[in-house]
């Protein structure tokens, strides 16, 4: 039951590639990490599991100090096997040759515990996440999600203090990856591990995670509960998971007296009671977003949404419609439309 906490700066040699992340993760609490190809989220994860060293930085967990590099002085640096993390990849790290229950055993023996207590608390692992009865398998004759129930198990066998999750669904099917979603919820829960999860799945942030962080070139861009992150998003990257709209532009005088934020491509959103001059970010939802009057846009493209038909258009923005009124407006690439957002649907957030 101890915290995980990570102040660290990589220079990658070869690229100019700059991871500079503070971030902790608590007692039982599962903090999802988000970001785009290269973001630098394997490159975290190799840090807090002892596989690269930082440039400069510490990793602690609780009172214990796994990395410390400070003036380009490596003082501490745990071996991998020594941290106390477990990590639990895309492809299920297992032993082909042992069974699922000599598997599981595997970190317990390793520290100590006698053969048969290890196999009475891998069967007991093994029933935790949903294989009971199946201990005697060897991994070839398990599905590619049992395979990764075992590989979970083995990871939480050996009682890691933190847990490292990296895209541990990404290979599962839609239903197994739910199942396996609640396995580890509820195993992450009852043994107060402090758990990283690395994701390009949305999915895994709603349903998962106490906190999301979200990378972007090395840097933390934000962070906060999942809800909060995902309705009033700040990045576009994160705007974009969360499929909702976000335009930046200048806040300008509108005839009628109110504030309107112009975007580019002509967007024009209103912003309220705002001061003109400034510069803005707003967000707003695709379904927001009426058709008939407001500025001229043209369509990008079509395709399914989840209750109609989504269309982006010229300016970035994501429009929502119901398959009847797609249907009226008869629309199809190049096509011109006016759109328009109510005020009430609009978040504005000043920018420096
Ligand atoms: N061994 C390496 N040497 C030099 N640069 C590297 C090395 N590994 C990764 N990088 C660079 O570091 C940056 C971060 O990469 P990283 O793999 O951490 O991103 P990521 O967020 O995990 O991406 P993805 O979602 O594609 O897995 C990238 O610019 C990448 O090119």
């Amino acid at each position: 039951m101890t915290s995980l906490h990570a102040e660290v700066v990589v220079h990658r040699t070869g690229s100019d590639f700059t991871l500079d992340v503070t971030f902790a993760a608590h007692p039982g609490e599962i903090v999802a990490i988000l970001g785009p190809n290269g973001a630098g989220k394997s490159t975290l994860l190799a840090v807090l599991a002892g596989h690269l060293l930082p440039s400069y930085g510490v990793v602690r967990v609780g009172e214990r100090t796994l990395t410390a590099v400070r003036e380009d002085r490596v003082e501490t640096d745990v071996r991998p096997e020594r941290r106390s993390v477990g990590l639990l990849g895309q492809d299920p790290l297992v032993f082909p040759h042992l069974s699922a229950r000599q598997n599981v055993a595997f970190g317990p023996r390793a520290a100590g515990v006698p053969a048969a207590e290890a196999r009475r608390v891998a069967d007991a692992w093994l029933t935790a996440v949903g294989l009971d009865g199946l201990s005697d398998r060897r991994p070839d004759a398990l599905s590619g999600g049992q395979r990764q129930r075992v590989a979970l198990a083995r990871a939480l066998a050996a009682e890691p203090t933190v847990l490292l999750l990296d895209e541990p669904f990404a290979q599962l099917d839609v239903r197994t990856a739910a199942e396996l979603r609640d396995v580890v919820r509820e195993q992450v829960r009852r043994t107060r591990t402090a758990t990283v999860l690395v994701t390009h799945d949305v999915l895994d942030a709603v349903t998962l995670a106490d906190r999301v962080v979200v990378l972007h070139d090395g840097q933390v861009v934000e962070q906060g509960r999942p809800l909060d992150v995902l309705t009033d998003p700040l990045h576009p990257f994160t705007a974009a998971l969360a499929g909702v709209n976000l335009v930046v532009g200048r806040l300008v005088a509108q005839p009628d007296g109110t504030t309107a934020l112009a975007g580019p491509d002509g967007v024009l959103v209103p912003c309220g009671a705002q001061d003109a001059g400034g510069r803005a970010q707003v967000t707003f939802p695709p379904g927001a977003v009426v058709v008939g009057d407001g500025w001229p846009a043209r369509v990008i493209d079509l395709e399914p949404g989840t209750t109609g038909v989504r269309v982006r258009t010229s300016g970035d923005v994501l429009v929502d419609l119901p398959p009847a009124q797609a249907a009226a407006l008869a629309l199809r690439v190049g096509a011109e439309l006016r759109l328009s957002v109510p005020s009430g649907q609009v978040r504005v957030r000043p920018l420096p």
